[in-house]
C-alpha cells in the first residue's frame, strides 16, 4: 500500500487530516513515526510557499510521499494578519490561547468583524514535484471564546450559518465547511488521480545489486 506522511507537528490538523483521508487505500503516517529530523523554516510570504516548503522537505528528508498544510486566519481589519503568521501571531512559541488573547486584544473596539481562514496543501514526492489544493471559509471575530471544541482560533471564529463558532460544532461539522475541509474535499475527489501520479512521480530506486544486474 503507498505511504503518506502528514508532515505537521499540530494535533489538530493531523486529527482533522486523517479523519478525512481514513478509508483510502493509503497508509498515513505522521512525522512522529520517524526518527527526529530537521525543523522546517515557515518563512514564506504565502500559504502555498509554506506548504510547498513543508512537503517537499519532508518527502526529500524521509523518501516517502507527504502532504503538508500551511494555513492560517486573514482579519480584514488588521490588513490580512496573522496570516501566515498565525501560529506566531503572539511570539515564537505562542500557545493558542496566547494567540486568541492577543488577537482579542487587536480587535478591541474593531466594528469590522469579518475575517476567513485560509488553506494550502501541498502533495510532494522527493524529487519535489507536487501537487496543490486550496480552501477558504468566511466567517466572523466574536469578542470573546466560545466552545471547547477544535484548536487554534477555533473559539472566536463564527460561522453564520451554524450560528456557532467552530469551536462548538463536532470536527465533523467544521471539516463540512472550513478552509481545510474544503481542500481535503478536492484531494478526496481526486484520490484515484493522486495515486496514478503518485505511481509515476515516485522515483522507483533499484537496489544497487539489481542495477549491477545480478538479481
Ligand atoms: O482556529 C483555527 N482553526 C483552524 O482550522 C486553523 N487552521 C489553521 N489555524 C491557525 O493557523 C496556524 C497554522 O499555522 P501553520 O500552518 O504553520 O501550522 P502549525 O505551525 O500549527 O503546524 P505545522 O503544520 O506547520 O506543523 C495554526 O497554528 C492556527 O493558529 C487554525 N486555527
Ligand atoms: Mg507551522
Amino acid at each position: 500500500m503507498n505511504i503518506l506522511v502528514l508532515a505537521t507537528r499540530n494535533k489538530g490538523k493531523t486529527r482533522e487530516m486523517r479523519d478525512m483521508l481514513k478509508g483510502f487505500p493509503v497508509e498515513i503516517k505522521n512525522l512522529d513515526d520517524f526518527g527526529p529530523i530537521p525543523e522546517i523554516e515557515e518563512d514564506g510570504d504565502t500559504f502555498d510557499d509554506n506548504a510547498y516548503k513543508k512537503a517537499s522537505f519532508a518527502a526529500r528528508v524521509l523518501g516517502y510521499p507527504a502532504m503538508a498544510d500551511d494555513s492560517g486566519l486573514v482579519v480584514d481589519a488588521l490588513d490580512g494578519k496573522p496570516g501566515v503568521h498565525s501560529a506566531r501571531f503572539a511570539g515564537e512559541n505562542a500557545t493558542d490561547q496566547m494567540n486568541v488573547a492577543k488577537l482579542i486584544e487587536d480587535m478591541q473596539d474593531i466594528e469590522n468583524r469579518r475575517a476567513a481562514f485560509e488553506c494550502v496543501i501541498s502533495i510532494a514526492v522527493p524529487t519535489g514535484a507536487a501537487l496543490t489544493y486550496e480552501g477558504r471559509c468566511e466567517g466572523e471575530l466574536l469578542e470573546s471564546p466560545r466552545g471547547e471544541n477544535g484548536f487554534g482560533y477555533d473559539p472566536l471564529f463564527y460561522y453564520p450559518d451554524f450560528g456557532k463558532t467552530f469551536a462548538e460544532v463536532s470536527m465533523e461539522e467544521k471539516s463540512l465547511v472550513s478552509h481545510r475541509g474544503k481542500a481535503l474535499q478536492q484531494v478526496v475527489e481526486e484520490f484515484d488521480k493522486i495515486l496514478e501520479w503518485l505511481d509515476i512521480n515516485m522515483p522507483r530506486i533499484e537496489p544497487v545489486a539489481c542495477q549491477s544486474g545480478s538479481c
